[in-house]
């Protein structure tokens, strides 16, 4: 860059990689601000999420893994990185992309392309398993039943139990998702917010589900977006970033804004938000729901009806509104009147529902 007397500008010229100190930086690291060249960038970045996985014993040698693939950035680089490490520290994992397919034209028809692409590109097979085939019902159909407004409460909990099944199908023994450290620190805070005690106690868990039919795990649990986002830049990654149609949530949009901006002035916030959510303690004298199965469907389900059976339920019977909000402790026809005064919302797309 010149400046007005022609001579180089010294902001970040020639600065030396504070990683190596031989490279030239190419760019500063969201989580750190520390100056550092592209080839430190690839090695600390891939070098953390190996730390994670090892640390926390993600994965044993063998087990078969799905890695649940939407063609966004997150589970791009996850599936890119993941590969890339099972080969080179010999995890002896068997990978797959398991998608899927919610039925939202103009979103999901796109972003599955790029999946189709990337199963070629990092020689992963893949599976897609689709909302119409499993529920009979497709987003699309469902937004003209319900409208706008409280659509990411089905896609949420039906693409939970899609994401299960296909595994199941697939035989796979674990799970593991792009949800990343912003998406688990904006997941804390509205926990918070909502004083949702039973989620807030295990939203911080890396592993959750051990007790469901499959576990699930985040190996960007403390991995930085900005961070991802770079990363799928500098690698050339082949990635969709559109933001879905019917993503309207304004609740966890503000959650997100308010993030960011903590994060802009103290980058290290997004971490202190996941150690204090990992250090809360819950009261004992808290009451938690209990585990048990649907009796309808036998998925896992803390009420006699699971969430995506009352929720199929009302569509199937011409009353979609049935089911949405909060139920504890209900699954009957009281829920609808409930649900006419419920403020609450149950979570919606993006959610870190453990
Ligand atoms: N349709 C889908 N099929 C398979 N996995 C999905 C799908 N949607 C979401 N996921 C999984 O859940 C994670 C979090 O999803 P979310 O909706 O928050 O998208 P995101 O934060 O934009 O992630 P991505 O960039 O991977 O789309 C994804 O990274 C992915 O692993």
């Amino acid at each position: 860059m010149e400046g007005s007397d022609g001579k180089k500008s010294r902001r970040g010229a020639g600065r030396v990689c504070s990683i190596c100190n031989e490279r030239k930086a190419a760019l500063k690291r969201p989580k750190t601000l520390e100056q550092i060249c592209r080839e430190c960038f690839y090695t600390v970045f891939e070098d953390e999420i190996h730390r994670t996985i090892v640390d926390n014993h993600l994965f044993k040698p063998g087990e078969r893994v799905a890695i649940g693939a939407s063609g966004g950035k997150d589970s791009t680089v996850l599936a890119y990185v993941l590969s890339e490490l099972n080969r080179r520290h010999n995890y002896g994992l068997d990978l797959f992309l398991l998608s899927v397919d919610e039925g939202i034209t103009g979103y999901r028809d796109d972003s599955l392309e790029t999946v189709k692409r990337n199963e070629i590109q990092y020689g992963l097979p893949l599976k897609i398993v689709s909302y119409k085939t499993l529920y009979g019902w497709t987003m699309d159909e469902i937004v003209k039943a319900i409208g706008l407004k409280n659509n990411c409460t089905f896609c949420g909990v039906f693409r939970r139990q899609a994401l299960d099944r296909g595994a199941a199908v697939m035989k796979a023994e674990k799970l593991v998702t792009g949800h990343n450290a912003d998406d688990m620190a904006e997941t804390i805070l509205l926990n918070i917010l909502r004083g949702d005690i039973a989620r807030l106690s295990r939203c911080t868990f890396i592993t959750t589900g051990e007790d469901g039919p499959i576990p699930r795990c985040k190996p960007f649990k403390y991995t930085y977006e900005k961070e991802i986002v770079m990363y799928a830049y500098f690698k050339k990654l082949d990635y969709f970033s559109t933001e879905c149609i019917y993503s309207p949530n304004a609740y966890r949009g503000f959650a997100r804004e308010f993030i960011k901006d903590l994060e802009r002035i103290r980058p290290r916030a997004i971490l202190d938000i996941i150690r204090s959510g990992e250090n809360f303690r819950i009261s004992s004298s808290t009451k938690m729901p209990e585990q048990g199965t649907c009796e309808r469907c036998g998925y896992i389900s803390s009420q006699k009806l699971c969430k995506a059976c009352v929720l199929l339920d009302g569509l199937n019977r011409g009353l979609p509104k049935q089911g949405i909000g909060r139920s504890r402790g209900r699954n009957n026809a009281k829920d609808e009147e409930h649900n006419k005064d419920s403020s609450f919302q149950s979570k919606p797309c993006g959610a870190l529902d453990v």
